[in-house]
């Protein structure tokens, strides 16, 4: 039996342990610190078995995987560097920063057993085991640190555990790992909570701000509402990265201020150009990061029974649609549907049915 210690069952250690559970061969074991939580793992079916103590996790177990907040990891790593692990033991961390922790594993000594730092590029701005899913990190990239000084086998032996989480692994050095997700994850959590709070001081003085909010800001500020101490431990610790992407980040408003003060139509219209651009070519189908789905746009117009006519055209060619959500909807203006499908081939059978009545967008 092949025993998976979670150290932090929430909404990651949670999701690789829905990931494992059940499946032939394996046994997770979820630790917490709270008696409280032991209970909630249980209850809810996430580990096959749960425990207070960190020796009784960690022992016997031939994987480790550290899923506490980043601020927490190194004094993880140092307590299970005292402590007389199964030989050939991987010990691996989720934490979103990997510069660190990979300095502070390799400046320790585990007794026969090896650290790999991990990071899935998955998640939600939910947290706790409650948001927990089997499926998060589903067509997902699940960046993986080895050391060169790694074995090759020890490598493999997590890469294929890795395998039923179904994402894709891929091999980043570790501070050529904190500049590209600083700038692809730090920096917009950043932007989104600096927006959202710039309305809600405006909101103050007139509700309507908050009332008319619709999809533009909803769109980009969804991830302003992930967990304070999470993103407080991951900002802090890529403090350096994080202050040069914001100074960069300074320039390009200094630069929007500019072009709206000179009044430069073309210049506005070049940023947007160039913009579109580049987030048209972002891997849409790809599951896990931000879209946990297949998802296709279709504009409808605003009648009623068009979502009846789009449903029963679905369900009669036995397309499975799995949400159907209305993402702008206003009289006399066409309304734009958001449908996802968990399978790809159903969602390209949708795009086929709909391009003939309705335009449809990836
Ligand atoms: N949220 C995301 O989208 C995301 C994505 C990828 C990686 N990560 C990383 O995964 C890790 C876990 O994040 P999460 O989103 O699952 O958070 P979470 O809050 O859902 O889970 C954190 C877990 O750590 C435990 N914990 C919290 N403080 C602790 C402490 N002081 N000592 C011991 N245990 C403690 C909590 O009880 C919980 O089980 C973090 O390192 C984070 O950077 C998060
Ligand atoms: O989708 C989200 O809510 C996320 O915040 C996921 C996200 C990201 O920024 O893309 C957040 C932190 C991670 O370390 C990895 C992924």
């Amino acid at each position: 039996m092949t025993r998976i210690a979670i150290f932090g069952v929430g909404l990651i250690g949670g999701s690789l342990a829905l990931s494992f559970k059940g499946k032939p061969g394996l046994q997770v074991v979820g630790h917490s610190n709270n008696p409280g939580s032991i209970e909630k793992y249980l209850k809810r079916e996430v580990v096959d078995y749960a425990t207070t103590s960190l020796e009784e996790a960690a022992l016997d177990a031939d994987f480790i995987f550290l899923c506490v907040p980043v601020g927490k990891l190194e004094e993880y790593l140092h307590r299970l560097a005292k402590l007389p692990l199964k030989p050939g033991c991987i010990i691996t961390d989720v934490g979103s920063t990997k510069a660190s922790v990979a300095s502070c594993a390799a400046a320790l000594q585990f007794s026969g057993a090896h650290f790999i730092g991990g990071h899935p590029m998955a998640g939600k701005e939910k947290s706790g085991v409650e948001a927990a899913s089997s499926r998060l990190f589903e067509n997902a990239f699940y960046v993986l640190t080895p050391d060169p000084s790694t074995p090759e086998a020890a490598y493999d032996r997590l890469a294929e555990l890795l395998q039923h989480t179904r994402a894709h692994l891929v091999k980043v050095d570790p501070v050529l790992h904190d500049e590209i997700v600083g700038a692809i994850s730090h920096l917009p959590h950043i932007i989104a909570v600096a927006l959202v709070n710039q309305i809600a001081r405006y909101n103050e003085s007139n509700e309507l701000y908050q009332i008319l909010a619709a999809g533009g800001f909803r769109d980009i500020t969804r991830i302003a509402s992930s967990d304070p101490i999470i993103w407080r431990d991951i900002l802090l610790n890529n403090k350096g990265v994080v202050l040069q992407l914001l100074k960069d980040w300074n320039k390009e408003i200094a630069g929007f201020i500019r072009l709206i003060e000179q009044e430069d139509g073309p210049g506005i219209e070049r940023e947007f150009q160039r913009a579109g651009a580049f987030r048209n070519g972002l891997p849409e189908r790809r599951k896990g990061v931000i879209h946990s789905f297949y998802e296709i746009y279709v504009d409808v117009p605003d009648h009623p029974g068009v979502i009846g006519q789009i449903t029963t055209q679905l369900g009669s060619h036995r397309v499975n649609l799995s949400n159907i959500q209305i993402i702008e909807s206003r009289e006399d203006v066409p309304g734009v549907l958001r449908l996802s499908f968990r399978e790809e081939a159903d969602m390209d059978k949708a795009l086929e049915l709909l391009k003939k009545d309705y335009a449809v967008h990836v």
